[in-house]
């Protein structure tokens, strides 16, 4: 903000939507009298003499406290719609390109099969091609299966780049990922002129593509053949490359220089020792681009997660330029947005209410949720500053380690050795090995109070509470220009899958030394925690109520036994108020949003199918780990297309083929709530007043079924490769 003509004018603004904010709280206040009154009724229920009482109390006592589980979830939840906001950014208003700091872009990948070595290098391709000082940019590659075939991408990667990054600059091209750019039919979007020199320049460098493609193909294919020799995915040594080649056959002069430094880094393996998955990976990173680069921020991609637009770094540092918010603002955090939702979207592969509703009511209060990837953050804020601190070089070493070039690292006026070529010195490439090395961090800090931490699988959610509790903030940003597109998952196993993994890692947490309920209160506000609170719990507490409501009512309502209010009793009122209030305020933020009401319906129906299998089984998973009887695990999700499970996702069509684990509960529920509602309604048929008595139950039933005919038609209707077996 130093910049003469601009210092007056805000690099940000925040909007709070007080419309919005009104009708949030309103609803909240009516919803909670419900709900007071639903308990009042339940509890005054259990003072009945025993004589008078009609129902059995178990199944009584199994409602009640699912509907007191679902009650405390939602009430934790109202932290996110106190006071949700948005922002706008004014990067034009940056100060010139030398005072703006260095950027660390760190990208992980681990396994080509799953995740195809072209894609990977499109999002590298993108990242070296953010609009931001070529120097001052940093790109790192983590590759934890350590595969040659990813190196060599690299080495094709940086020689395409050496095309590619000038035609962006010149021609200022937005979509800077190739493969997006290529595919596009409005690729020239913001071309003002296409005169015949950019005609023949794009044909040149997509032919130029096109070779760089099949050389990636062939790569692929002689790997293949040849196998890898001693060396596995879990057994290799550490690796770390500076990619170079400055053959500049070809090039136009002023395109010679100009290019960010690229570095792949494989850290070392070994069956022995534990890994952290993903964690552990950015936590080399950490360690190596401190040695390497240093730079104060660092940005962080998945591997399938490319830049839609080049202009992300400048936003994120609208917020790090901010005097005021700078010094307590550890990360800038983009949506997760992806390139392959279809118009119908039955699984919700947008995750729509998390990046849209869920992050926008957490900036409202002390920022968003650590999302994994598409955030600009702070080294100092997740590696420490131990020497403003003025610790002793005993106490850092066990802390961090113990090399001296990394602990020199925090110091204010660390540069990198650099040799008389102007490249890194080979010290430092082998200090940097060391690092990356499998027992480094062995009696040291990392993982436990330092970098990502190893306590949940869902590393990001964990390390970003831990931050915020240690006082830092995060801001959430949300152009109408998705800065960040990825892969989603489109396909039911792949979604339950992830599902499980989440649901583990988020459980986790909730289990853990830092469970938001006890860690938080001395450490962050109210509404703060309380919505970690939520986001941890959930996988259980949705879980275990909605196997109790898709079965309890429903063998009640077989066997005659009334668990709700009758129809002519007012009560019956306060139970139908809070499942119409439920829905209502659903559907309201689907629309606010900008979404069809058929939204609706399908993030309702895959929010009862994920909870009676995947969260579920995560919450299990996370417990059995908790008691030692399993071990963690990070299955990656599949980044590979395929045509058939496209076909059927684009026609809004579930594809069933999963594995039984999540199919036998899922068509148990529905043939437990179709006998249970024909059954109910047979009984209306022939029994006076069983209508009045029943009605709740038959309207769940019959709720739970309408919602789920997608199930229905897969079981007995559907003949496709998709449909349920039998
Ligand atoms: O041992 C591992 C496992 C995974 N990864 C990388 O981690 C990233 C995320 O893995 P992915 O399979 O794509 O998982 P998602 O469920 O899609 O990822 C979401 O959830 C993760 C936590 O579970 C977060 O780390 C991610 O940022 C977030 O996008 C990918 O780049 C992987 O290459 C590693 O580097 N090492
Ligand atoms: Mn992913």
């Amino acid at each position: 903000m130093a910049s003469s003509s601009s210092s007056s004018l805000p690099l940000h603004l925040c909007h709070v939507n007080l419309f919005t904010v009104i009708i949030n709280r309103l609803h909240a206040l009516l919803h909670s009298i419900a709900i007071a009154f639903l308990i009042y009724y339940r509890v005054s229920f259990l003072f009945q003499e025993t004589q008078i009482r009609t129902t059995p109390i178990i199944p009584w006592l199994l409602v009640f406290a699912s509907e007191l589980l679902l009650s405390f979830i939602w009430l934790l939840g109202r932290g996110y719609v106190w006071r949700p906001v948005s922002r706008t950014v004014f990067p034009e208003r940056l100060p010139s390109d030398e005072k703006l700091p260095a950027i660390d872009v760190f990208i992980c990948t681990t396994d080509p099969d799953k995740e195809p070595t072209v894609g990977v290098m499109n999002t590298l391709l993108s990242a070296m091609a953010l609009d931001y000082p070529p120097d001052k940019l940093h790109v790192y590659l983590s590759d934890d299966g350590g595969y040659d075939l990813t190196l060599r991408g690299m080495k094709e990667a940086w020689k395409f780049a050496r095309w590619w990054l000038p035609f962006c600059r010149r021609y200022e091209i937005k979509t800077r990922c190739p493969e997006a750019y290529f595919s596009r039919i409005d690729q020239d979007e913001h071309v003002d002129s296409r005169t015949s020199e950019f005609m023949a320049e794009k044909q040149e460098i997509k032919e130029k593509y096109e070779l760089f493609k099949e050389r990636l193909m062939r790569d692929r294919e002689n790997s293949k053949l040849g196998g890898r020799g001693v060396y596995t995915a879990r057994d290799h040594p550490s690796c770390i490359e500076i990619i170079q080649d400055y053959s500049t056959e070809g090039l136009m002069e002023e395109d010679q220089s100009k290019m960010p430094l690229l570095v792949y880094v494989s850290r070392e393996k070994s069956s022995s020792h534990v890994h952290h998955f993903k964690a552990g990976a950015v936590n080399v990173l950490l360690r190596v681009s401190a040695v390497l680069s240093n730079s104060p921020y660092i940005l962080m991609l998945d591997c399938d997660m490319y830049c839609n637009d080049p202009t992300s770094a400048r936003q994120a540092m609208c917020f790090h330029f901010d005097p005021q918010m700078s010094p307590s603002l550890a990360f800038v955090q983009f949506p997760q947005t992806f390139h392959d939702i279809s118009k119908n979207d039955i699984y919700d592969s947008e995750v729509r209410s998390t990046f849209t509703i869920l992050w926008s009511g957490l900036d409202g209060l002390k920022g968003p949720v650590l999302s994994g990837t598409n955030f600009y953050i702070k080294r100092e804020a997740i590696c420490g500053n131990p020497i403003q601190k003025g610790i002793d070089i005993r106490e850092l070493k066990n802390c961090y380690g113990p090399s001296n070039e990394f602990i020199k690292s925090f110091r204010q006026d660390y540069k990198p050795d650099i040799n008389n070529n102007g490249e890194l010195s080979n010290m430092l490439l082998e200090e940097a090995k060391v690092l990356a090395s499998c027992s480094y961090e062995d009696h040291t800090k990392w993982g436990k109070e330092v970098g990502f931490l190893y306590d949940a699988v869902a590393e990001d959610f964990l390390t970003g509470f831990t931050l915020q509790c240690k006082g830092w903030i995060s801001v959430y940003v949300a152009p109408s220009r998705p800065q960040f597109l990825g892969t989603s998952t489109t396909n039911l196993n792949d979604l339950l899958v992830q599902g499980v993994r989440w649901g583990s890692g988020l459980v986790d947490v909730a289990i853990s030394r830092f469970c938001p309920l006890l860690y938080g209160p001395t450490r962050t506000s109210f509404l703060h925690y309380m919505c970690y609170a939520e986001l941890s719990l959930f996988p259980l507490l949705y879980s275990l109520p909605l196997w109790c409501l898709a079965t309890i009512p429903q063998l009640c309502l077989l066997n005659g036994i009334s668990l709700y209010p009758k129809v002519s009793n007012p009560y019956f009122g306060v139970f139908l108020f809070i499942f119409m209030s439920s829905l209502s305020k659903h559907l309201h933020e689907v629309l606010i949003t900008g979404r069809p009401v058929r939204k609706w319906m399908n993030e309702h129906r895959i929010w009862m199918m994920k909870s009676v299998t995947c969260h579920l089984y995560g919450s299990l998973d996370s417990i059995l780990k908790k008691f030692g009887l399993r071990e963690a695990s990070f299955l990656t999700t599949n980044k590979v297309a395929d045509d058939e499970q496209i076909k059927l996702y684009q026609e809004g069509k579930f594809d069933f083929r999963t594995s039984n684990t999540f199919l036998v509960p899922l068509v148990t529920l529905m043939l437990v709530n179709m006998a249970s509602f024909v059954g109910g309604v047979a009984r209306i048929i022939v029994m006076e007043n069983y209508c009045k008595m029943m009605f709740g139950q038959i309207l769940l039933s019959f709720y739970i079924v309408a919602m789920n005919y997608g199930i229905i038609e897969g079981m007995m209707i559907r003949k496709d490769k998709g449909r349920i077996p039998s």
